[in-house]
């Protein structure tokens, strides 16, 4: 009433005069600051408001013994779209007290009508919220901006417990969303974890204590002077578990994913600022990077048609295409994509200066032919682990075993068991190969098995076969040379013997390496 009575009686001006007075002498015998953190800063929203807004919200739901009490019981309770989680909030103007390296400060959420609707770009809320803050005087200069930090960083993480990860993709090529964004987002939902990902365990084991030491290494890498980023490369023949490790490790992890089509990249400065525009904790990703962009001088086209891009490469200017570029309008490099990103763009973008703006990044490459690669994208610093995904081993039959059939240790016959270690090399089946034999026969365990056994058994006697056919053909074409060389100088016949082992050499390794290929394929 009282409230009333002098809105009414004293004029506005004097009010405020009178208040501003007030206020001044308060400040002066107060041995508090005050800090205002309004939800909407002129025309952005404040950044800071929603970390404070997210922060209490833990430490009001929060249990533990150090958590700030509230002066209330009443919280405000909201769930995000697509959110798992409900957040606890301030109740309007509610009080709430925390505690951060011993000092002890008070937060008050004050929610006061908008006044008039003041010109704007875009329609503002109709209540003006804002967080204050008190810190006794004395503690200010020492806490605020560690304190700050530390809530900026925690209401983070609790932004990444709550949300489903978002997959972010640049497919839209180089335009930009109405928030000037480059990114589009999705929910990402994969369940590929650890858990399920079938592969030699001490190198599971040795890859997410790696990842632990990342996401735990601020510190090491802060005394070390390095940018706190780590890169993976992930290379084996098609479907053995390179996109599913890349689902694992942002599960692992909690990070966000950044799936990178260079081929929708057009320039060097585009892709910087893609990268600009990644947040921390997240994982870079380009899949298939040797038919990305042409990264080698060769001019092999690749099978994946539409995945090339032609290009021109630091080094390697007969690489451009155009008019003039080898192969017509059937070119596979002359695909009409004037995509100019070089190497040294892809370099620096990994290990440049402009890798290390915003931190705590991992890059993951994934190829299925390793030796494609420019030694320069191989070379240590910048993919810092090289991970084979191989065929399916033995240690890694018996995770797929577990979790499609639900077998464990113990479960199936010994006799079995030798007959499966005894292919299963041999074989050369991919985990995925392997897991669709046991999708299809997952009602019925022991056919399950019987058919694996099968499909190894004859995977392996295709594959000596080949093998034998290949040794064959490498023999004849060895004997072939040796005729034409004798031929060609009848003088060097004598040399004949060591020049011809170092032939063989090379034959079997060509042969080798068709071999893998063929693999791939299969
Ligand atoms: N190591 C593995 N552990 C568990 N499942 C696997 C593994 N490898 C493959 N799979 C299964 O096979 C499917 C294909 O695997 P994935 O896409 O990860 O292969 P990839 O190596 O990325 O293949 P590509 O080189 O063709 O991209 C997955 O859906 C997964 O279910
Ligand atoms: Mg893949």
């Amino acid at each position: 009433f009282c409230q009333t009575l002098l809105h009414t009686v004293i004029p506005p001006e004097l009010r405020f005069a009178v208040l501003k007075l007030f206020q001044r002498l308060f400040n002066c015998f107060s041995s508090y600051c005050y800090y205002e953190i309004t939800e909407i800063d002129g025309v952005n929203t404040n950044e800071l408001y929603n970390a404070v807004q997210l922060y209490l919200s833990s430490s009001a739901s929060s249990t533990t013994p150090s958590a700030a009490a509230t002066s209330s019981n009443r919280l405000s309770l909201t769930r995000g779209l697509n959110s798992s989680a409900i957040t606890f909030g301030l109740a309007n103007n509610d009080r709430l007290s925390d505690v951060f390296n011993g000092v002890s400060v008070v937060w008050e959420h004050i929610v006061t009508p908008r006044q008039s609707q003041t010109f704007s770009w875009r329609p503002l809320p109709e209540e003006k919220r804002g967080f204050t803050l008190r810190i006794n005087k004395k503690d200010k200069t020492h806490i605020l901006e560690a304190y700050l930090d530390f809530i900026t960083e925690k209401a983070n993480e609790i932004r990444r417990k709550n949300q489903d990860r978002l997959l972010y993709t640049n497919s839209r090529g180089g335009s930009l969303d109405s928030r000037g964004h480059p990114w589009e987002s999705v929910p990402f939902k994969h369940p590929s974890t650890f858990d399920t990902l079938a592969m030699d365990p001490a190198k599971k084991a040795e890859i997410m204590s790696d990842l632990r030491d990342f996401a735990d290494g601020q510190a090491f890498y802060k005394r070390t002077g390095r940018a706190w980023k780590r890169g993976y490369l992930l290379y084996g023949p098609p479907g053995t578990g390179k996109s599913s490790m890349i689902a694992a490790m942002a599960n692992f992890l909690g990070y966000d994913i950044y799936d990178l089509e260079l081929t929708e990249v057009n320039t060097n400065s585009e892709l910087r600022k893609l990268l600009m525009k990644t947040s921390s904790k997240s994982i870079i990703v380009i899949e298939d990077i040797d038919c990305s962009i042409n990264l080698t001088n060769r001019k092999k086209s690749n099978n994946s048609g539409g995945r090339t891009s032609g290009g021109s490469f630091d080094g390697g200017s007969d690489m451009r295409t155009g008019p003039g570029a080898p192969g017509g309008p059937g070119d596979p490099e002359n695909n009409g994509n004037n995509n100019s990103i070089t190497l040294s763009g892809l370099l620096n973008f990994t290990d440049g200066l402009w890798s290390c703006c915003g931190s705590e990044r991992i890059f993951v490459f994934t190829t299925n032919h390793i030796e494609k690669l420019d030694p320069a994208l191989l070379r240590s610093g910048r993919m810092d682990m090289h991970v084979f995904m191989s065929y399916c081993s033995f240690p890694s039959l018996k995770i797929l075993l577990k979790n499609y059939l639900g077998y464990d240790d113990g479960d199936i016959e010994t006799e079995i068991l030798e007959k499966l270690s005894e292919v299963i090399e041999e074989a050369e089946m991919t985990p995925a190969d392997i897991s669709e034999v046991l999708i299809k026969n997952r009602r019925d365990n022991d056919k399950a098995l019987r058919e694996l056994l099968e499909a190894l058994r004859i995977r392996a006697e295709k594959k000596r076969l080949v093998n034998r056919r290949r040794r064959m053909e490498a023999d004849v074409e060895e004997i072939a040379e040796e005729e034409k060389r004798a031929l060609d100088s009848p003088k060097e016949v004598g040399g004949v013997a060591t020049g011809g082992g170092d032939d063989v050499e090379v034959n079997y390794k060509k042969g080798g390496k068709e071999g893998e290929e063929d693999n791939g394929i299969n």
